[in-house]
């Protein structure tokens, strides 16, 4: 009976506390592989798939719970790396894409049929992040991607109808998998945003 219970929690996208942080981590995390450099992203579309060439490995991949990153049906979070934008390139079905909210600094390039998120944009010369593209890093079948390190925005998530309440064990949970809770971005990222600043006054 309880190896039917563990097996059914295996095969479908479950945890033990049915807390789902995001089907790439819920399992377990893929480890980054040392020589990997890149792959291919597609959309869930069954036909005429919008796919995004990335040409190098990913960097500072973390989950986020802001409102505006893509996440997965039933996630309360969504995965999230970077890559330099001359790295990235739409290979079909360009012309599918929308982006999302066009007042937001990142411009998220969604696909209109299934909505899934192919890629963000910074296009403010100005931002301390610009040349990067944001990548969800799950749509690809490739193995070896830089592994999520930090979660950012946890306390967003509440924004989005997230009851206070389950906060605590929510954080536990993203500990239990060896990720560290942050309410804004990583304390590295945040220097670098930081120093950005400092260095442009
Ligand atoms: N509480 C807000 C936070 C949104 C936010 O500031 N998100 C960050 C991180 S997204 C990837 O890490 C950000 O840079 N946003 C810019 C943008 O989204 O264009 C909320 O939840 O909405
Ligand atoms: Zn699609
Ligand atoms: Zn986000």
């Amino acid at each position: 009976m309880i190896n039917k219970i563990i097996n059914k929690c295996k095969s479908t996208f479950c945890t033990a506390n049915n807390i789902n942080i995001h089907p790439a981590m819920d399992r377990g995390i893929a480890p980054t592989a040392s020589n990997f450099s890149g792959g291919t992203l597609q959309c869930h579309c069954s036909s005429n798939k919008v796919t995004v060439k990335i040409d190098s490995q990913t960097a500072h991949n973390h989950a986020c719970g802001c409102s505006k990153c893509w996440k997965p049906k039933g996630a309360l979070f969504s995965q999230v790396a970077v890559v330099s934008k001359d790295k990235l390139s739409v290979t079909s079905n360009a012309k599918k894409l929308n982006v999302v909210d066009a007042t937001a600094t990142i411009q998220r390039f969604a696909c209109k049929d299934c909505g899934v998120h192919m890629y963000g944009r910074i296009e403010d010369r100005t931002h301390p992040f610009f040349g990067l593209d944001f990548v969800h890093t799950e749509l690809s079948s490739d193995k070896g991607w830089s592994a999520p390190e930090f979660a950012a925005f946890v306390s967003s998530i509440i924004e989005t109808g997230t009851d206070p309440k389950d906060m605590v064990a929510i954080r536990e949970q993203l500990n239990a998998l060896g990720i560290e809770s942050y309410d804004c971005l990583s304390p590295t990222l945040m220097d670098v945003i930081a120093a950005h600043v400092a260095n442009s006054k």
